[in-house]
């Protein structure tokens, strides 16, 4: 049992909740962060104060942006480590015989109360190489934090992105559920998308623990299960002529189960020969009863010409009936949806209102890893840098603060990093923003708004205020106003343009100067 107020959160005079999932504790990391803690404690290195940021290099499916997810998890994770007993014997366990006894008493005192984390707000809008988290503290204990925050924000972010991405394209009008529990990759996979999905911007979810864990609304229909499993007997043919009987008797059931929240699933035998028919009759037998019917699911066949076929059928009831509205009956359609079927229906026209997606969005069909990644920028204040033949996975070395800049349409026009003493941009002034490595690329801009974009969420031992957690609903409310305020272009599913993300000259001059320093001199033979 661990023993009260040992936590980094409960000494610093707060409670926080762990992280949703009970599995997230320090030994969801690699072996390696273990071992290099090792080697740091071991060289007498392990206090030394380190500088992490962690950015990813290019924006997922195709697209220039992504949207930022999983901060609460990490300062959830950040605030409640600390090694057990059971779990330090266990590292004993699991490193060399060699390792000595004097580490396991370190671990036993490690926690995050000496750590900072600076981080852009969950469900912002962010671009490559600009930190999403810099965290800073005692090398070991933010290098074991490497692996749990690259877990915590790749797929968050990533499926935050997907779930936007599908916004974009259905439009802000409609509804969209998202559907993919039973596919999802694991329990965690699909809790985690359902909280993601719903910060993207998607309106519900048919996953009844994340409704109970996060709050989301919670949306079904029924299946082709429970059409199917009655069985009519009894034909009433002449009075509703070719429809499946057994599908009536299906409806009507469901429609007394749940006379004001009657949805019907149409395409178990036929959409248009027997489930908008049926559907039809139940609806208007509800509404002599004092019930509206809610509308249909299309879960087959080719939803455009499906969508429009049954709205014509709603629209002539409401006429040759006299059912006023019955013609706005909501149609919901699924069936393997994601981004390019969206585009599809939109682009040959449909009638549907209501989106039900599963597989493709929470399994992140289109792009299987975000790819963020973790690096030591400073260390005892001296910036760091990793090289690469690959100029796009150079790092940027220093402790840095980010702006995003706007320009005098209201859109962000650029980001910037400057070193952490650098002034900081300012309204109406003039500044060089330069390409961190094409020499060439640089513009000055006179920005009409500065935001600064990392804020103290765990503050440790410095004097900083904390930013709060925001609710579920408000990072939603900000995602989504953050897609608003974007340049179309840069959002666009059709060659996107770039967003520019840049560095000062100073701090321009000083990544090229560490790469000169560090990089050797080649001979030729
Ligand atoms: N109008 C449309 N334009 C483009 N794609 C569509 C359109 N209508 C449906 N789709 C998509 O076409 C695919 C149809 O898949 P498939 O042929 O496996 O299903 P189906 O035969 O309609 O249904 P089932 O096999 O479940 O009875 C789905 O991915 C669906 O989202
Ligand atoms: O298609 P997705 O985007 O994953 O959305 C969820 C799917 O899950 C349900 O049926 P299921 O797929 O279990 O059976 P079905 O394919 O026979 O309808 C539902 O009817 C959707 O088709
Ligand atoms: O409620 C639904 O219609 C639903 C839920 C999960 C998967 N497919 C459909
Ligand atoms: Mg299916």
């Amino acid at each position: 049992m661990e023993a009260k107020g040992n936590r980094a959160s409960e000494k610093a005079g707060r409670v926080m909740d762990g992280p949703t999932n009970p599995m997230v504790t320090p030994l969801l990391t690699d072996l390696y962060q273990f071992t290099m803690a090792y080697a740091y404690w071991k060289a007498g290195k392990h206090n030394e104060r380190a500088v992490f940021d962690l950015y990813f290099r290019k924006n997922p499916f195709g697209g220039e942006f992504t949207v930022f997810a999983g901060l609460e998890e990490c300062i959830k994770l950040i605030a409640n480590f600390k090694l057990t007993e059971e779990e330090i014997s266990f590292i004993c366990q699991s490193l060399p015989g060699s390792c000595e006894e004097g580490f396991f008493n370190y671990l036993r005192e490690i926690d995050c109360s000496d750590v900072e984390v600076y981080a852009i707000s969950e469900g912002t809008v962010v671009f490559p190489k600009v930190p999403l988290l810099r965290v800073e503290g005692p090398v070991a204990v933010v290098q074991l934090l490497e692996t749990p925050v690259l877990n915590l924000v790749n797929f968050a972010s990533l499926v935050a992105t997907n779930a936007a991405r599908h916004r974009l394209v259905a439009g802000k009008s409609k509804m969209l559920l998202e559907f993919g529990l039973r596919r999802a990759q694991g329990p965690d996979g699909a809790i985690g998308a359902s909280k993601y999905c719903y910060i993207g911007g998607f309106d519900a979810t048919s996953n009844v623990a994340a409704g109970r864990l996060f709050g989301i609304p919670l949306r079904g229909t029924h299946s082709h299960a429970f059409v199917s499993s009655f069985t009519w007997s009894k034909s009433l043919s002449g009075i509703f002529g070719e429809t499946n009987q057994s599908e009536l008797a299906a409806f009507m059931s469901y429609a007394l189960a749940f006379p004001s929240n009657f949805l019907a699933l149409v395409d178990t035998y036929d959409v248009m020969r027997s489930g908008v028919p049926n559907f039809c009759a139940v609806a208007l037998a509800l509404r002599d009863l004092g019930y509206k019917a809610v509308g249909i699911r299309l879960d087959s066949g080719d939803l455009a010409y499906l969508s429009g076929e049954a709205r014509k059928i709603f629209h002539t009831i409401e006429k040759e009936f006299g059912v006023p509205g019955f013609g706005k009956t909501s149609i919901t359609a699924s069936n393997d949806l994601n981004e390019e079927t969206l585009d599809a229906l939109n682009k040959q026209g449909h009638e549907v209102d209501c989106f039900g997606i599963g597989t493709y969005l929470v399994t992140c069909y289109a792009q299987a890893a975000l790819g963020c990644v973790f690096k030591l920028v400073e260390i005892n204040n001296q910036p760091r840098i990793k090289l690469s033949e690959d100029v796009s996975k150079v790092s940027i070395p220093c402790k840095k603060r980010c702006y995003r800049l706007y320009g005098k349409e209201g859109y962000s026009l650029v980001d910037i990093m400057t070193g952490e003493n650098e002034p900081c941009p300012k309204v109406g002034e003039r500044i060089l923003c330069r390409h961190p490595f094409s020499e060439s690329k640089r513009a000055y801009v006179v920005p009409k708004r500065v935001e600064e974009l990392l804020k103290c969420y765990w503050p440790g031992k410095s004097d900083k205020v904390r930013e709060e957690l925001p609710a579920l609903d408000d990072i939603r409310d900000h995602c989504i106003k953050q897609l608003e305020q974007m340049r179309p272009d840069h959002i666009r599913r059709l060659n996107p343009t770039p967003y520019k993300v840049s560095v000062s000259a100073k701090l321009y001059d000083f990544i090229h100067f560490l790469w000169l320093n560090e990089a050797p001199v080649g001979e030729l033979q």
